[in-house]
C-alpha cells in the first residue's frame, strides 16, 4: 500500500496520459483504456468516467473469466494505470458476463508446466492480491455469478462487495475440494472479513456459499437483484467517495498494513513454496482429475 501510495502522490496524471495512451473525451463521455501490450487480447475492459472520477473494469475472458497468467498481467496493469491516475478514485470490479463473476485461478496454469512457469504463475497472483488488496482507491465488486476461490478471493480484496441475489450463484473458497490448499494470504484476507471461526470452517470444508449464506456470513455485503447490481455499485460508490480520500486511505492502509506486509516480507518463500507443492504427483493428479470432473459434466 505504502509503494502505491508513493507511486500515485509521485506520476502526474500528464505522464500517464501520455505513457500509456489515455484518450480523454467529454465530461459525459466513457474513456477507454486500451493496453499496447503485444500478448493482450484484452481480457479486461477499463471504462473511466472522468466526472465521477469513478473506473468500472469488467472482465472478460471467455469462458468464465478464469485468472491466467496472460490474464493476471493485463488485469495488473490495468489496476496500476489506474492507480496512478488522479483522476481516478473508485473503482467496480465486475464481469462482462452474466452468471460467473471470475472461476478463480485458470487450473491449466496449475497442470503440467514447468516449474518455471509455476513461479512466473504464482507471482503474477501475488501482485494481482498486492495491486488491488493494497489500492488507495475506493474498491467496490459487483460480484453479478459465481466466485469461487481466486474469484473470491479478488472480491474480498475490494473495500465493499454487493452480489446479486441468486441463489444459484455461490462464492467462497473451494481449494480443499481441488486437493489443494488456500495459502495464508487468501486465508487472512478472509479471516478480515469474517473472522477466524467462519474462516476455519469454510477452508478446510472448501465451503462455497450460496448468494444469501454469504450475505448471512458477512462475506458480502449487500444482495440486490440482479439487474440492479451496477447501479446499486454506483450508489454505495458516491456515498464512499463522500469521505475525504486522505482520511479514507490512512484508515484503509492501516486495516490492511499487516495483511500485506506479512506476504511482502515472504514473497520469495512464498513462491517457492507453491512450486514444490504444486509439482507434487498427488497435487498433479488431483488438480488434473477435477479439470477432467469440470469437462465431464456437461
Ligand atoms: C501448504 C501451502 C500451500 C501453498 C499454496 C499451494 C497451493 C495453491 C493454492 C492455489 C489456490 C487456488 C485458487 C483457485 O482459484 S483454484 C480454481 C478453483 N476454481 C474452481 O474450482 C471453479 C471451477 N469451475 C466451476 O465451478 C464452473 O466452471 C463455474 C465457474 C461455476 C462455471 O460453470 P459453467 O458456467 O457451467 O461453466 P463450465 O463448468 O461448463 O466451464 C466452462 C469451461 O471453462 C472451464 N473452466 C471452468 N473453470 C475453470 C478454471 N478455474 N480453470 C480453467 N478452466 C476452467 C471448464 O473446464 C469448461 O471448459 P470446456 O468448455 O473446455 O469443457
Amino acid at each position: 500500500m505504502a509503494a502505491l501510495a508513493v507511486l500515485r502522490s509521485s506520476a502526474p496524471a500528464r505522464l500517464l496520459s501520455g505513457s500509456f495512451s489515455v484518450h480523454r473525451g467529454g465530461l459525459a463521455s466513457w474513456q477507454h483504456y486500451q493496453s499496447r501490450r503485444p500478448f493482450s487480447n484484452n481480457k479486461i475492459l477499463v471504462e473511466l468516467n472522468e466526472s465521477t472520477g469513478v473506473a468500472v473494469m469488467k472482465m472478460k475472458s471467455p469462458p468464465v473469466n478464469s485468472l491466467s497468467l496472460d490474464f493476471l498481467t493485463e488485469f495488473s496493469i490495468s489496476l496500476e494505470k489506474l492507480e496512478i491516475d488522479r483522476g481516478c478514485r473508485g473503482l467496480i470490479l465486475t464481469s462482462a458476463f452474466p452468471k460467473i463473476f471470475s472461476a478463480g485461478l485458470d487450473i491449466t496454469e496449475m497442470c503440467g508446466k514447468s516449474a518455471e512457469h509455476y513461479a512466473a504463475f504464482w507471482k503474477a497472483v501475488q501482485e494481482m492480491w498486492l495491486k488491488l488488496y493494497g489500492s488507495n482507491m475506493v474498491t467496490i465488486a459487483a460480484v453479478n455469478g459465481s466466485s469461487p476461490a481466486g474469484g473470491c478471493l479478488m472480491a474480498m480484496c475490494c473495500d465493499y462487495r454487493i452480489m446479486a441475489d441468486n441463489p444459484k450463484f455461490a462464492i467462497g473458497l473451494n481449494e480443499t475440494q481441488l486437493g489443494i490448499v488456500a495459502p495464508f494470504w487468501f486465508k487472512d484476507t478472509m479471516i478480515n472479513i469474517v473472522g477466524n471461526r467462519v474462516t476455519e470452517q469454510s477452508l478446510q470444508l472448501g465451503q462455497m456459499y450460496s448468494a444469501p449464506e454469504a450475505h448471512k456470513i458477512g462475506l458480502v455485503d449487500l444482495l440486490v437483484p440482479e439487474d440492479k447490481v451496477q447501479s446499486t455499485a454506483a450508489a454505495v460508490m458516491t456515498q464512499w467517495l463522500s469521505i475525504p480520500d486522505h482520511a479514507r486511505q490512512l484508515t484503509k492502509s492501516m486495516m490492511r498494513k499487516p495483511t500485506i506486509d506479512r506476504l511482502v516480507k515472504q514473497q520469495e518463500a512464498d513462491i517457492n513454496n507453491f512450486v514444490s507443492f504444486i509439482t507434487r504427483d498427488s497435487i498433479q493428479k488431483s488438480l488434473q482429475v477435477y479439470l477432467d470432473r469440470l469437462k465431464q459434466k456437461k
